[in-house]
């Protein structure tokens, strides 16, 4: 009898391993082969940035892959993105978390749906508005000039180093000024690089809280999503999630446990700057007041819009009223937020909310837009061509120490092409994730269940020969009004930031510190790629970032006696 039952259990296992049913559903659409039980997981986690392209070259330019069982319907063409984007809800993330840190994570705004996500994005955009961006302008230059000095070592020493590090330390300094008046001292402290860099740092062997938070950071997006065996189980049996979740709480593997440590210290730093800008607020209201949710009346969105502030700079600017920071700051706008009741889905947010949309603008903000940063300084120094007409526009502009600002964007055409190009050729998020409407859609020409992950694979699009010539080619023309490569931009092709309700929420402020911080280093330096770098190995988590840093020998342009056509005089 047993041994009839394990037989049973083990041909049901066997069916349950060819989706048959599901399978059944999807079988008009192209795409690859699913394997047994783990479809076509492998190749995805081999890279999520090469089989899509692949996918796209042999399927596009919609098709459809399997996640172990969860069915994925993918597209790299812009008209087929629009359809997909234009819809408000995401895909279900799936998730490996208990307790707190679940409770935690239910607040992202990158992961929630429905009235929760537009009551938080309501909280979220002011301090994202065309008026308000331009105010963190002079914060975002003078972290530059910090990363300038930082630099100034190496160029005078001849050394060699992984600059996507430090301009992680530069983003996450932006972070802190911008959005919480917060110094994190990324740039003042280097002790040997422990902190950062690709989560090589285990968060015991880092001492101060800025290198707590970066390393934290790093391991959180080292180890998130498929960069973690355990998660890919939740794809082979989404069935039976909270099992999966049961063994991998009571049984957590080394990973695991560090990608738990990385994500309670995110809450702790969250919790602790949102307490801080409260307690801000209290002393300031002079009567003990500590704004724990009385201010309900709308007026969140008011505030002036001025960045320079939060938590460490509260003190400069009276609050408007009780239960608000200083006006303007990131949090000043989440903070009225709390107490609220969310319609009658009978969610009230609290602290645990509010904390965790400090942490997802911590996350949200350093990581992409450093290796946006990164990438273009690999793209310039590999393209020497284009590196010297940036310094050419640069040297057009002004003496090298003059700072630049919001005021100055439109001087700087070139270098903001420069930075857009390399979001096409190396976007740092490889998807935008939205899930089929209840009654399903049709996509190009085929009609798509109710509830399937819809995907736009932005890296397979902004690669697609159908609508960029010669795409792995670094051609800022392209982003240059007036040129003959503009001219054949087809529209919603570039799509670095999504699209729709959902798109990227701080892309204006990406775009201007990406811009900013170009000017500033170009004014100063170049910088020369060591050998053994090209092409670039990425690699892909929740972002794609390069897989092995970006090394680097810095260059003084005035010492080396560059000229405005930027060619070292050898
Ligand atoms: C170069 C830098 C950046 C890139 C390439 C990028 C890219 C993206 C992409 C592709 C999405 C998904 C959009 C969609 O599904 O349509 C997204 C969402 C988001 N981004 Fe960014 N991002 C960048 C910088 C930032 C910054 C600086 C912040 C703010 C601190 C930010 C905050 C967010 C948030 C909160 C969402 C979720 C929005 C929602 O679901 O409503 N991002 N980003």
């Amino acid at each position: 009898m047993l041994l009839e039952l394990a037989l049973l259990g083990i041909a049901l296992f066997i069916v349950y391993g060819f989706h048959p049913i599901k399978r059944w559903r999807y079988r008009h659409i192209p795409g690859p082969r699913p394997r047994w039980l783990v479809g076509n997981l492998l190749d995805m986690l081999v890279s999520q940035v090469e089989a899509p392209q692949r996918w796209g070259q042999q399927y596009g330019p919609i098709w459809c892959f399997w996640l172990g069982a969860v069915p994925v319907v993918m597209t790299n063409d812009p008209h087929i993105a629009r359809k997909i984007v234009v819809r408000p809800a995401r895909h279900k993330i799936f998730s490996l978390h208990v307790g707190v840190e679940e409770r935690f994570e239910s607040n992202n705004l990158v992961f929630i749906n429905g009235p929760l996500w537009k009551e938080t994005r309501n909280a979220w955009q002011p301090f994202f508005s065309p008026a308000a961006v331009p105010k963190n302008g002079e914060l975002m230059a003078s972290s530059a000039a910090k990363l300038c000095r930082h630099l100034a070592p190496a160029a005078a020493q001849g050394k060699t180093l992984d600059i996507w590090r430090d301009i992680g330390k530069l983003t996450m300094d932006v972070v802190g000024s911008c959005a919480f008046g917060v110094d994190f001292n990324t740039l003042e402290r280097d002790k040997g690089d422990k902190a950062a860099g690709g989560g090589q740092a285990a968060l015991g062997s880092v001492h101060t809280p800025a290198e707590r938070l970066v390393a934290c950071v790093n391991d959180f997006f080292e180890l998130f999503g498929l960069g973690n065996p355990i998660f890919a189980l939740l794809f082979l049996f989404p069935e039976c999630e909270h099992v999966v979740k049961w063994v991998a709480n009571a049984l957590p593997t080394r990973n695991f446990k560090r990608e738990i440590a990385a994500r309670r210290q995110l809450r702790i730093v969250g919790t602790e700057l949102v307490q801080q800008a409260r307690a801000a607020v209290a002393a300031e209201d002079g009567n003990g007041n500590n704004g724990s949710g009385s201010n309900t009346d709308g007026t969140a969105g008011s505030s002036s819009g001025a960045a320079h502030g939060g938590a460490g700079a509260a003190a400069a600017v009276p609050p408007k009223r009780r239960g608000e920071a200083r006006p303007g700051s990131f949090l000043s706008l989440v903070l009225p937020f709390i107490g609220r009741r969310v319609g009658d889905t009978g969610i009230r947010l609290d602290e645990l909310w509010a904390a965790n949309q400090a942490a997802g603008f911590i996350l949200a903000g350093y990581e992409t837009t450093a290796n946006a940063l990164a990438f273009t300084i690999y793209c310039l120094a590999h393209n020497p061509d284009k590196e010297a007409r940036l310094l050419a526009e640069l040297d057009g502009w002004g003496p090298p120490d003059r700072l630049p600002s919001a005021a100055d964007m439109d001087s700087f055409p070139y270098a903001a092409a420069c930075f857009q190009e390399s979001l096409r050729l190396f976007p740092p998020a490889a998807a935008a994730v939205r899930e089929a409407p209840a009654g399903g859609i049709q996509l190009g020409g085929f009609s798509v269940p109710a509830g399937t992950a819809l995907q736009v694979s932005i890296h397979a699009m902004h690669h697609n020969p159908r609508y960029w010539s010669h795409p792995e080619a670094f051609n800022p023309e392209r982003f240059m009004p007036g040129t003959p490569e503009a001219a054949e931009v087809t529209p919603g092709a570039f799509m670095p930031f999504g699209d729709g309700a959902r798109k990227c929420i701080g892309y204006r402020f990406a775009m201007l510190e990406g811009v900013l911080t170009l000017v500033a280093l170009y004014q100063q330096y170049t910088f020369k790629l060591l050998p053994g770098q090209v092409p670039l190995k990425l690699k892909t988590s929740l972002t794609t970032g390069p897989a092995n840093g970006i090394h680097v020998t810095v260059h003084h342009r005035r010492q080396e006696g560059y000229s405005a056509a930027g060619a070292p005089e050898e």
